[in-house]
């Protein structure tokens, strides 16, 4: 595949008014969400759980991509057609998440580093197979009084850069994301400079793994305060950190940058996004690829009665890629 042919995928991903939606939890994670909801965490459920969410009536209008698991990408509806395929006949693109989570990083205490490299080219020969355009691979990066070390920093962007430059050669898009993690009692400044950091690694590494930044997206965290930090910052505050520190670290080849929610609520999400894009035009896209913010109004409806309340939990889900829609346009009026 060319590098036109995934820029043409990077640039439909972030089409104007739309975003992604991230349903790539892996077993562990679901397994968590499902739990805080009252739902068994067997295969049955997963499957009819994604079911709902991509066969939600209008939400292909605000999403171009949704993130698959390992077991979902090969998973079919009810009625036995293959999601990858139901996708396509919507416009939606299948992406797969392809890291294997996060280790401990030896010598490190409290850093973490993502692995997965090993296997990877085969791996992701067989998603392109199964049809996945575009892969996702997660780095974590914890703020504390010692964390994170320049050594995760760099061994996380490296492995980052890794599986971006595998990506390309099987002709998928890599979504590269680097997550710095809300959890702590951190200021807005540090979480500032930490992205600094984190970004500045990342797209060095990228350079010296011939990563192709015009066919590639990232995925990144907003620059925000720890959640138990004394000072919550505004919303237009979040936004102007954030633009800043985008303008400061990410070339302008890159086709879009879409952001992660990392546990913020539904409506700040939402807000954020609005609120950078208001203080636009910036040099590429800023849109979302939101798993808990686009998801969790629906999961909630759809546990309490799984039958009576599915089109309702439809809707819902399909009502946030709306919202999400607007706000990646700077066109959200919610909330006010
Ligand atoms: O820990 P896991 O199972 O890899 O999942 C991490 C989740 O974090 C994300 O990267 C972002 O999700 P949120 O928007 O909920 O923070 C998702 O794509 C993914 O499902």
């Amino acid at each position: 595949m060319s590098i036109e042919d995934l820029e043409s995928i990077a640039l439909a991903m972030v089409a104007p008014g739309k975003g992604i939606i991230a349903i790539d939890e892996s077993t562990k994670t679901i397994a968590k969400r499902f739990e805080s909801v009252g739902i068994e965490n067997t295969e049955e459920n997963r499957r009819a759980y994604r079911e709902l969410l991509l066969t939600a009536p209008g939400l292909n209008e605000h999403i171009s991509g949704a993130i698959l698991y390992d077991e979902t990408i090969r998973q079919s509806t009810r009625d036995g057609v293959p999601f990858t395929q139901v996708m396509k006949k919507l416009g939606i693109i299948p992406g797969i998440k392809v890291d294997k989570g996060p280790v401990p990083l030896a010598g490190f205490p409290g850093d973490v580093v993502t692995e997965g490299l090993d296997g990877l080219r085969e791996r992701l020969a067989e998603y392109a197979k199964l049809g996945a355009q575009f892969a996702k691979w997660r780095a974590v990066i914890n703020i504390s009084e010692d964390n994170p070390s320049s050594t995760a920093i760099e061994a996380n962007c490296h492995a980052l850069a890794r599986y971006a430059a595998l990506c390309q050669e099987a002709g998928l898009v890599p979504m590269v994301e680097p997550e710095v993690i809300m959890d702590g009692d951190h200021s807005i400044d540090v979480s500032y400079e930490v992205h600094e950091a984190v970004l500045r690694s990342l797209f060095n590494a990228l350079y010296e793994q011939n990563v192709m930044l015009e066919g590639a997206i990232l995925k990144v965290s907003m620059v925000i305060p720890g959640k138990d930090a004394e000072e919550q910052a505004e919303v237009e505050e979040v936004a102007e950190a954030t633009v800043r520190v985008l303008k400061s670290t990410v070339p302008a080849s890159l086709p879009g940058i879409v952001f992660l929610s990392g546990g913020q609520t539904d409506e700040q999400s939402t807000a954020h996004l609005n609120a950078m894009n208001r203080i636009g035009p910036h040099p590429w896209p800023l849109s979302f690829s939101y798993g808990r913010a686009m998801q969790q109004a629906a999961l909630k409806l759809w546990a309490k009665d799984m039958k009576a309340n599915y089109a309702e939990a439809q809707k819902t889900v399909a009502a946030r890629a709306k919202e999400n829609g607007q706000a990646a346009l700077g066109r959200w009026t919610g909330g006010k």
